[in-house]
């Protein structure tokens, strides 16, 4: 699952169609509105030197003894005064209308952008994305990306009021001699272009430290998540971990500033020299004023204009440079939407047991090996077994040997590397995700507590009861916490995590049984049941009334149950034993018992640490 590559300028058409797409209303306002403001200054230019010329037609006349009647009395006088000073009014005013239209379209823009990543981020079956480094840093480059995408919404109006300022200042100052604006131009190139590379630079350097910040994201969470912060405590963990982030920003920021230093002087340069590209055509004018071939009034447009003109290039080229950081930043965010996953949906449903010949009912496990995204090793290896239909099946061995991994690769979290799975004679792969995981009811080792109420953590696990109270009651009594529901204060509304306002923070026994009700809300749908270590934050007793409930709800449903308790696994119709990612023994507890090998080691190990 590797990344395509995008040029600058595909990453650039996308991310302008994106703002195009995100927010077409606030563009058009927006592009009105600076067509007000960017004509507004030549206009009122052009008005001044109409008041000047004829002011200084007067005063040469030797003035007039009522200035007033006389403005009332030239309608070419009263109206450029008028208008010119309505203009200045209304650009003045609408000031405050272009900061909230602005707003508006970065946040649209913004807004638009994460929501698609969000979107992409959620459906992508393939969960390599989360574990895979070069994914993960991917994932980092996005979120700079989207900074960068709110940078391009400003860049986009900016650069429209450029043009706007920018065309009728050329039409202008053509018409004092045509070689101006192409003098301005050309003396603005190479400040165009060291921008350019300056940019260019900083990214590659800001690309290269995305392994970087993505740590030092590592390290702020491990500072600020509330999971970690009772042992960061009791550990005196605080120093260590503020020095790793301290010493990692520290590593990114000289590298930045480095690169920023030596670029900001070459770009500082540059634009002095375009800078002096304004003063030939100025002393031209002035000394056209002189050799009375341009008025007075040509003289103050003229240096309206040329500043202006000169003012809105630099606009226009100061964002070029900004342009080409923002096609290179946003690049990794198409990279992403663009990202396939390895993991593809089928497109079958899942046929009725009864269709299947009789040795095919049920799940087979044929020749599987399985390497996870990166690693060298195979953690699973040539491993063969069944479950037939009704059957509960304990895996079972040491830490690491595989079973949580298995148990994942049952629910297609993955795909094997070799081998497959079958569901009644069809390869799991061939299923459509959405139908196979309608038939699993899955309790994770890492199970999730949802920041949500005590209804949605529960009627999560199957939405058209979810607002059906008797089920979720049912299901909370079936995982033993019908309690729980009406000792809170809001009963089944109660917000749940410490993150949330008024939110309730369960023990981890009780989130565990959470999770259990959450998997058995879609029992009724449900033909395999996935447990892994569903008793791990249990104490004994509630650990016995647990295994019983799942003795009930297993009842004619395939199930599988990693658990390292073996009196969970004695009551399972066959146990299977991994060590190094293979089986080593696999049959009932007494068969187990009877071959003394593996297991009954294990059995008679803990069976005696319990007396
Ligand atoms: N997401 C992952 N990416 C890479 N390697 C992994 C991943 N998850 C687990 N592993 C590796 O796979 C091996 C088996 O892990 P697994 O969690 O399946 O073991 P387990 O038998 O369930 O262990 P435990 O009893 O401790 O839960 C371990 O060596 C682990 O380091």
């Amino acid at each position: 699952m590797q990344p395509l590559e995008l040029t600058p300028f595909q990453a650039l058409r996308r991310s302008v169609g994106m703002v195009f797409q995100a927010a077409p209303q606030e563009l058009r306002n927006l592009a009105l509105l600076n067509l007000l403001t960017g004509t507004g200054p030549s206009i009122s230019l052009f008005l001044s030197k109409v008041i000047i010329d004829e002011a200084s037609r007067v005063v040469e006349q030797g003035g007039v003894s009522n200035p007033l009647s006389y403005i009332l009395a030239e309608p070419k006088l009263l109206w450029s005064i008028a208008i010119a000073l309505g203009l200045n009014l209304i650009v003045d005013s609408v000031d405050s209308v272009g900061t909230t239209l602005f707003a508006a379209l970065r946040d649209r823009v913004q807004g638009y952008g994460r929501g698609r990543v969000l979107e992409k981020v959620a459906y992508f079956d393939d969960i390599a994305l989360f574990e895979t480094p070069a994914l993960l840093n991917l994932l980092e480059l996005s979120e700079k990306g989207l900074e960068r995408l709110q940078r391009l919404s400003f860049i986009v109006a900016a650069t429209l009021m450029g043009i706007f300022t920018f065309l009728p200042s050329v039409i202008v100052s053509v018409s004092i001699a045509a070689w101006i604006p192409a003098v301005l131009l050309a003396a603005s190139i190479p400040s165009i272009l060291v921008e350019i590379r300056h940019h260019r630079k900083s990214w590659r350097v800001e690309e290269t430290q995305a392994g970087i910040t993505r740590k030092m994201s590592i390290y702020a969470k491990t500072i600020i998540s509330e999971d970690f912060a009772k042992e960061v405590r009791l550990f005196s963990l605080q120093n260590v971990l503020l020095e790793r982030w301290r010493s990692l920003f520290n590593q990114m920021f000289t590298k930045m500033a480095q690169v920023r230093q030596d670029g900001a002087w070459t770009v500082m340069i540059w634009a002095l020299v375009g800078g002096v590209g304004v003063a030939f055509p100025y002393v031209y004018v002035v000394m056209g004023v002189l050799a009375g071939t341009f008025t007075l009034g040509d003289l103050a447009l003229y240096t309206g204009i040329l500043l202006q003109l000169r003012r809105s290039l630099y606009l226009l080229i100061a964002h070029t440079g900004d342009i080409y950081d923002v096609s290179l930043a946003t690049a990794p965010i198409f990279q992403l939407l663009d990202l396939q996953p390895q993991l593809h949906t089928g497109s079958q449903r899942l046929c009725p047991p009864a269709i299947a010949e009789p040795d095919r009912q049920g799940i087979q496990v044929r020749d599987l090996s399985f390497t996870y995204p990166g690693a060298h090793q195979p953690t699973l290896k040539a491993i063969d077994f069944d479950i037939k239909p009704g059957e509960m099946v304990a895996l079972v061995g040491e830490n690491g040997a595989g079973k949580t991994t298995l148990a994942k690769l049952l629910c297609r979290l993955y795909d094997p590397t070799a081998g497959s799975i079958y569901w009644n004679g069809q390869n799991l792969k061939t299923l459509t995700l959405d139908e196979l995981r309608s038939r699993l009811g899955v309790v994770m080792q890492d199970y999730a507590r949802f920041p949500a109420t005590l209804r949605e953590n529960v009627g999560w696990g199957y939405f058209p009861q979810m607002k059906t109270d008797t089920a979720i009651y049912a299901v909370l009594q079936k995982a033993g916490i019908e309690q729980l529901a009406t000792t809170l204060e809001q009963g089944l509304e109660t917000p749940l995590g410490k993150q949330l306002e008024e939110g309730v923070d369960l023990s981890g026994g009780q989130w565990q049984r959470v999770a259990i009700a959450r998997a058995l809300m879609r029992l009724t749908q449900v033909e395999l049941l996935v447990f892994d270590e569903p008793t791990a934050a249990l104490d004994p007793k509630n650990e016995h009334e647990i295994y019983r409930i799942f003795r009930t709800i297993a009842q004619n449903r395939m199930s599988v149950v990693v658990s390292h308790r073996l009196a969970l696994a004695k009551l399972c119709d066959r146990i299977v034993v991994l060590e190094q990612g293979q089986i080593i023994e696999q049959g009932s507890h007494e068969q187990l018992m009877a071959l003394a090998g593996r297991y009954y080691t294990m059995f008679s190990r803990q069976a005696s640490s319990y007396l």
